[in-house]
């Protein structure tokens, strides 16, 4: 693992999960773990965000959430954390997914996010563009699957929803899925509260 611009041979399909990671913990980790298997990804790159365009808490000093993440993966190489937005100057998903689709011409990428995100993806900046752009991959999380499959983005979108996880990658047009896997109920906003984070 390694940060800055990772590799990527054309035909991989990679999948992006953007976040705080502030701190990373085993949520990550396990939903990472589900869907390189049940997508069918070759990698995913953690996206460790410069801040969440909708968050106006700062989170800690980049290197810190850095350093935390590449501790809780444990040295998997199918994982790759990266401080690629900041690198880029994008902040807005659909800015980095245009660039990142610039950068490697013939890699597929996945946009990856929790169900909580789900829920309001109609509020991030151009969100269609987005499912335009590349497939999402929606990874269960405890007590935001209702509202997931109530959201705006589920109801637009509802005719793109694919069953299974690897009928997403390859699918030309939007296509989602919603994958239903056992859920960790691990959050940033918990350890903070509980004072576990000392970045
Ligand atoms: N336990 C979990 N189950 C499923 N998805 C998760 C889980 N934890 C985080 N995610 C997803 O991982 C991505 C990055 O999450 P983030 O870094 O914001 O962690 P978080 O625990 O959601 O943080 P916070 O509690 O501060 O909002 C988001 O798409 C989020 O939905
Ligand atoms: O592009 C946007 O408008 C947008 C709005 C909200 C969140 N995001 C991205 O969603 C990812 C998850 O954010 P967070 O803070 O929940 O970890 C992270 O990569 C953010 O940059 C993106």
């Amino acid at each position: 693992m390694r940060t800055g611009f990772p590799n990527a041979k054309p035909g991989m399909v990679i999948g992006l999960l953007g976040g705080s990671f502030d701190p990373a913990h085993e949520g990550h980790v396990h939903i990472t773990h589900e869907a390189l298997k049940r997508i069918g990804l070759d990698r995913v790159w953690w996206l460790v965000s410069p801040g969440n365009p909708l968050k106006a808490r700062q989170p800690a000093p980049m290197p810190a959430r850095i350093a935390q993440a590449r501790r809780m993966l444990k040295d998997d190489p199918r994982v790759v954390v990266s401080d690629i937005e900041a690198r880029l100057g994008t902040r807005f998903t659909a800015d980095t997914i245009a660039r990142l689709q610039e950068l490697y011409p013939g890699v597929s990428f996945v946009w990856l996010m929790g169900a909580d995100n789900l829920a309001q993806f109609h509020k991030w900046d151009r969100w269609r563009e987005i499912m335009e752009r590349v497939p999402v991959g929606v990874l269960a999380r405890p007590g935001s699957g209702l509202k997931a499959r109530l959201s705006v983005a589920a109801q637009v979108y509802r005719g793109n929803r694919v069953a299974r996880g690897e009928n997403l990658a390859h699918r030309n047009g939007p296509a989602w899925v919603f994958v239903n896997v056992p859920m960790s109920a691990a959050s940033s906003s918990e350890i903070r509260a509980k004072g576990q984070w000392k970045p």
